[in-house]
């Protein structure tokens, strides 16, 4: 089996617990409180500059010039794409000023710089690897799920259940499939460690915005 098939069965557990969290749940009837999704969307701001950095590091750090243009691209798109979806929903919601970085915000953006700039590259590529997938996943569960009538979330939901970013984690994927095929049985099991943390911190993330957790 693929590293990413094995590494999906691995986190199943915590997929499937992310699916069945209130945020989610009240995203998809877009019941989700404004409050609790400014928060998100606020901490998130933060967290897409700085998932663009680490993205970045691990351009500069690959091995062929293919691989860094394609994580380059996943760099910019990650402060370009995603941050005109946040402008939109600011200006909607009248949310303007830097958000403090709150302690789940902070606790992913500094996994994913620490791991992209100190550890092996094959690893640091698996770290960022569930922001992708699950998103994806997330994103298309969503979709297929959600019952018709207006959604004030619709354009985060279709954001992530769209062509154009399906094609963009399977390439992610595979990259993370090559990679673990060459390097070593260690480093394999590494990725998988990675993985599994950033899938925690996913779920981590939507957790402290549906409490609104703060320092
Ligand atoms: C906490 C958190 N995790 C993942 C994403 C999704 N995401 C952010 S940048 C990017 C790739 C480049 O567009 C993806 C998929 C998010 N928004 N917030």
């Amino acid at each position: 089996m693929s590293w990413s098939k094995d590494t999906w069965q691995t986190i199943s557990p915590i997929y499937n617990r992310i699916i069945k969290m209130p945020f989610i749940e009240e995203l998809m009837d877009g019941s989700l409180p404004l409050e609790k999704f400014q928060f998100y969307m606020s901490q998130d701001s933060a967290y897409l500059e700085n998932f663009g950095r680490a993205l970045a590091l691990i351009g500069a750090r690959a091995y062929d010039t293919q691989n860094m243009l394609t994580f380059l691209q996943f760099a910019e798109n990650a402060i370009i794409v995603e941050s005109a979806l946040h402008e939109s929903y600011f200006k909607e919601f009248g949310v303007s000023e830097k958000a403090i970085v709150q302690p789940a915000c902070h606790h992913y953006i500094n996994f994913l710089k620490s791991t992209a700039a100190l550890d092996n590259l094959e690893v640091a590529m698996a770290a960022v690897l569930p922001c992708f997938w699950i998103y994806k996943a997330v994103g298309d569960y969503i979709l297929e799920n959600q019952k018709d009538g207006e959604n004030t979330y619709q354009a985060w939901i279709d954001t992530y259940a769209g062509e154009e970013f399906g094609e963009a984690v399977t390439k992610a994927i595979q990259i993370c499939d090559e990679h673990a095929e060459k390097t070593t049985p260690q480093i394999r099991a590494r990725m998988t460690e990675a993985f599994v943390t950033a899938s925690n911190l996913e779920y981590h993330f939507w957790d402290a915005g549906y409490s609104l957790r703060t320092w």
